[in-house]
């Protein structure tokens, strides 16, 4: 599986120009070859909070339509990064995933808002699991950003069969080390791909973000990993069969003593 993943800055609070700067890297990105495609997460809006019911998706129109027509143009998978999205009681941060065929295969709402970004003031969690789901006979999963610190969620994907975890973000720079330290633990400690898109520069609040966009492979070590200041596109072949070299060596799923955890 060939992988692209998008690094970028996101103009605050201008969804129109997000969406012209994404298509545009499409467009001069060479993608012959590539499966899949990740970007980050909140990319049409930033942490535009205040503004974030007027900037909201509508269910995710219309960005599925304008996801779904980039991923049949250029024949890719894609990993939409999240958007702010209003549906039910209030605005979500929901990611989801488009198929080469441009179909909608899944949609996962953030389920641990951030308290340092204010989320929880603006946003509601969303009430589902993160669940795994499938592109190009492969299963997957995709959280967001504040999720990483719960490795129960991790866990679960990988019990449930994913080889790679996404992790859409934006990701501030001051906590730079525990975003690399916490992606290499999740790696390591499920064994399977984590492959990470972040933004960056500064946003009006005064946050500036890490970019650091990476791709680590199931025995922790990486693979490929963007600057904290440019516009990037990390391009990597991901082996799917290292996976199974890697778990055979270091048989930790067949050592769990499930008997002696909490969550099992
Ligand atoms: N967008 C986010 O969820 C940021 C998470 C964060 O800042 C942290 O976990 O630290």
């Amino acid at each position: 599986m060939k992988i692209a993943v998008l690094q970028f800055e996101v103009e605050f609070g201008d969804v129109e120009a997000n969406i012209e700067h994404v298509e545009k890297v499409f467009l001069n990105t060479n993608l012959d070859n590539i499966d899949t495609v990740v970007l980050p997460e909140m990319w049409t809006t930033g942490y535009d909070l205040e503004n974030i019911q007027k900037l909201a998706m509508d269910n995710l129109e219309p960005i599925k339509g304008v996801i779904q027509r980039l991923a049949k143009k250029y024949s890719v998978n894609i990993i939409a990064g999240s958007v702010a999205n209003t549906k039910g009681e209030g605005v979500l941060n929901t990611s989801f995933v488009v198929n080469r065929d441009g179909e909608f295969i899944h949609e996962y709402s953030k389920i641990h808002l951030v308290p340092m970004l204010n989320e929880p003031k603006y946003l509601v969690g969303g009430k589902n699991k993160a669940e795994v789901f499938e592109l190009d006979g492969e299963k997957m999963g995709v959280v967001i950003c504040y999720d990483l610190r719960f490795p129960e969620l991790f866990r679960d994907l990988a019990l449930d069969g994913a080889k790679i975890i996404f992790v859409v973000a934006e990701w501030p720079i001051e906590r730079t080390a525990h975003w690399l330290t916490l992606l290499q633990a999740r790696a390591i400690e499920n064994q399977c791909y984590i492959v990470a898109s972040n933004i960056i520069g500064k946003q009006p609040t005064g946050t500036e973000f890490a970019g650091k966009s990476i791709i680590i492979n199931p025995f922790g070590e990486i693979m490929n990993q963007a600057t904290s200041n440019e516009e990037e596109v990390l391009l990597e072949q991901l082996d799917m069969e290292y996976i199974n070299r890697i778990r055979k060596k270091i048989p930790i799923f067949k050592s769990r003593r499930t008997n002696y955890y909490k969550f099992n």
